[in-house]
């Protein structure tokens, strides 16, 4: 399926046509650019245009395929919320991103390594779709989150303009509180989730996930994300919630998260160690919108050869500094 987008209504010149891919990860939904073969430039505004669901595209996240900036890795992930704020993290993003660099035959490698703004991170292409990506280790020390705390606890209560509320703190790259709840159909996902991610103790904002243990190996999870809303999934958000079960001894160190889209494994062997999140990617359509017209000019269009050692593009290979695509 493809289609063409004109989002003309807001621009006053026009410029060249940008290819994307819609696609989505247990209902967590991208739009997904190539931005090594279309370096492009989006302002905040009008990515808040496209993510709109009645007058854009309509998505969670923008996600940008770049050159990487270092050496051993194969590209550089940017990821965009709806809101147009750029952030560092997208579980479920990640693993779209694998299947889409393959698919546009961008890399032919199995293993890919990936530069995110908070690190690499190594994503393993298996078979029907499934993708597994070793998140990295949590990161639990509060000035590193960012959240506001004399030391570090599993739990710490919260102020919330008269009711208290626990929640542990986790980074997955990208900030996370886990409240536990005892039932996500009734959870006030709604009315906590804007409250606390917006809260004074997360100076960069936070994704707040509601927890819901159903056994020692299974939970059911909402996600108020960052910058988007409530999703159908947030893969961090699995991972920060297994990670915030298992430091309260609650969970073993395989779990099935159970989200609104579906189910994603989680695995975490404990401190020190990195979360593995295995589940699936689909491609949806591929469209065209046009670009405003102040664009960095386009590379020339040569034929894409594989390299026989790295399996990566050779064109992508290059460490360019700095990002090509500048929303
Ligand atoms: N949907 C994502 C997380 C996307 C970023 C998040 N909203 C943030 O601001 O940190 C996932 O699957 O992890």
């Amino acid at each position: 399926m493809s289609g063409e987008a004109d989002m003309s209504q807001s621009r006053r010149s026009q410029g060249p046509m940008l290819n994307f891919t819609k696609m989505h990860g247990l209902g967590n939904d991208f739009m997904v650019v190539d931005a090594i073969s279309q370096p492009f430039r989006l302002r905040p505004e009008m990515i808040r245009e496209l993510a709109d669901r009645n007058f854009g595209i309509g998505f969670d996240q923008l996600l940008v395929v770049e050159p990487p900036g270092l050496p051993d890795v194969d590209f550089r992930y940017r990821i965009f919320n709806s809101d147009g704020s750029e952030v560092e993290q997208c579980g479920n993003g990640a693993r779209c991103f694998a299947r889409f660099v393959r698919d546009q035959r961008l890399t032919n490698k199995k293993v890919i390594r990936v530069q995110t703004a908070k690190g690499v991170i190594e994503l393993r292409v298996g078979r029907a779709g499934m993708v597994t990506v070793d998140m990295g280790v949590p990161e639990l020390n509060p000035p590193a989150i960012p959240f506001a705390a004399d030391r570090r606890k599993d739990v710490y209560t919260v102020e919330l303009g008269g009711d208290t509320v626990e929640l542990s703190a986790v980074s997955m790259g990208n900030p996370h509180g886990v409240l536990l709840v005892d039932d996500v159909d009734t959870a006030p996902v709604g009315e906590y989730g804007p409250r606390l991610e917006n809260h004074p103790r997360f100076p960069a904002r936070a994704n707040i996930g509601f927890l819901q243990i159903v056994d020692r190996t299974h939970v059911r999870l909402r996600v108020f994300e960052r910058g988007s809303g409530e999703t159908m999934a947030c893969g961090s958000g699995a991972c920060a919630a297994v990670v915030a079960g298992c430091l309260r001894g609650l969970l073993d160190n395989r779990v099935d998260v159970e989200l609104k889209g579906g189910r994603l494994v989680i695995e975490w062997q404990g401190e020190g160690a990195p979360v593995m999140m295995e589940g699936p990617t689909a491609s949806v359509f591929e469209g065209q919108l046009r670009l405003p017209a102040d664009q960095p000019p386009r590379r020339r269009k040569s034929t894409r050869h594989s390299d026989a050692k790295s399996g990566t593009n050779r064109q992508n290979n290059r460490h360019r500094q700095p990002a090509t695509s500048r929303p």
